[in-house]
């Protein structure tokens, strides 16, 4: 992918409005959230942190982060109205559908009436996020009302505590604190870029969020970590790995998690949640999703020159951690609200309606016929 051309069909390489948030693929492969680089950001801050950043302008002091934390503990009940919502969703619906109705519903109950309480809205997506689709998930699926608060201070304990009621390993912990990082934030992408469109209408926070989630939901997008799960799981070891995706390739099948509309060579972030694969798979003492994925990357490297995009090794991650494949996204989301209000922020402090042109394709001007003569 060396020689991948930014430009043609999907607005590639076409600047779209300017950010103070993010580069991507600056020098080919770097990603810094305001200056500073994923990988020093992912080995020293905690997610909160992170997200303190996106949110502020620069990293929070102790008392800061602490204040911040807290914060964000304190606003993690879900109003009633929003559980009763919840609780008529269908166990089979994909919890992804269930994030857009909660957002949505939660902006019904706690409207932005005012461009100055964005604030506190982020806040409160941010810490509302995890108990929304895990109230669903636990209610539909293991029959129990759970509280959604817990001891957990990071958001990322808090998921998997909430999830799996008991508090995670520091492993598993750091796992998602990192994962979190990682997914925070990324330019003008599909999602973000729904979101900045939303925005630029005037509307509302919570709408600007619930469109980004629709966005995020495809396969070529977020959801390409379920599909890079539902690839590898049936994969019994390397070699057979090699075999089916020999195979696919020969059917010219799209495979899921490889490839970057912006990166050129790697994405900086895989070598990151790879590194902490490897590292579950030790813990698990169970290595092949490990392994696989490691061939499905050697393979794609060899046969078309394609990388594993951040979404690839956060499959078996997850996976090593008992997460179930249908929250792999919304797990995304989770993280991503952070970079989406961000950018809606931003697009309001410099608003122009986003109202691109559209090359005509159509027939030329004509008639309209009489109904009998059509
Ligand atoms: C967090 C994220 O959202 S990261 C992205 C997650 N999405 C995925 O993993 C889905 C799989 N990947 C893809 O569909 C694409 O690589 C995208 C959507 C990420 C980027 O799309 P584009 O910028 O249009 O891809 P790009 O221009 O680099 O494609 C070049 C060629 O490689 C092929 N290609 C790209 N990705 C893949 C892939 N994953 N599997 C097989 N072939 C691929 C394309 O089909 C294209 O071939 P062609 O020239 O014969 O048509
Ligand atoms: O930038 C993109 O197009 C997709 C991506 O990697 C992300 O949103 O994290």
């Amino acid at each position: 992918m060396a020689d991948k051309k930014l430009s043609g069909a999907g607005l590639r390489g076409q600047s779209a409005g300017e950010t103070a948030l993010c580069t991507v693929g600056k020098s080919g492969s770097g990603l810094t959230y305001r200056g500073y680089d994923i990988k020093e950001l992912a080995e020293k801050v905690s997610f909160e942190e992170v997200a303190y950043l996106l949110a502020k302008g620069e990293l929070p002091n102790q008392s800061q982060l602490d204040d911040y934390k807290k914060r964000l503990k304190s606003l993690r009940v879900l109003p009633q109205e929003l559980k009763d919502v919840l609780e008529r969703i269908p166990k089979d619906a994909h919890p992804m559908d269930v994030m857009r109705t909660g957002a949505s519903m939660l902006g019904n109950l706690e409207t932005e009436e005012s461009f100055d309480e964005a604030d506190a809205h982020i806040e409160r997506l941010l810490a509302t996020f995890p108990g929304m689709v895990l109230y669903w998930y636990r209610f539909t699926h293991d029959g129990v009302r759970i509280d959604t608060d817990s001891e957990e201070l990071s958001i990322g304990a808090h998921f998997l505590r909430l999830l799996h009621d008991k508090s995670p390993s520091k492993l598993h912990a750091d796992v998602m604190n990192t994962s979190l990082i990682l997914y925070a934030e990324h330019e003008f992408n599909a999602s973000t870029f729904t979101a900045r469109v939303c925005a630029s209408t005037l509307s509302d926070l919570h709408s600007c969020v619930t469109g980004a989630i629709g966005s995020l939901r495809g396969p070529l997008h977020g959801g390409a970590n379920e599909a890079a799960m539902e690839l590898i799981e049936d994969m019994k070891d390397a070699d057979d790995a090699e075999q089916k995706l020999m195979g696919m390739l020969e059917r010219k099948e799209k495979i899921m998690g490889f490839g970057h509309a912006i990166y050129r060579d790697f994405d900086p972030r895989n070598d990151i949640i790879k590194a902490w694969s490897k590292k579950l798979s030790e813990e698990v003492g169970d290595s092949r999703l490990y392994e696989v994925s490691a061939r499905c990357e050697e393979v794609m490297r060899r046969e078309k020159n394609l990388f594993p995009n951040a979404d690839f090794f956060h499959a078996s991650a997850y996976n090593y951690m008992g997460i179930p494949t249908k929250l792999f996204t919304p797990i995304f989301v989770m993280s991503r609200v952070t970079g989406w209000t961000a950018h809606v922020k931003e697009q309001r402090a410099n608003n122009r309606i986003i109202r691109p042109s559209a090359d005509y394709t159509g027939p030329e001007s004509r008639a309209v016929p009489a109904l009998n003569e059509r």
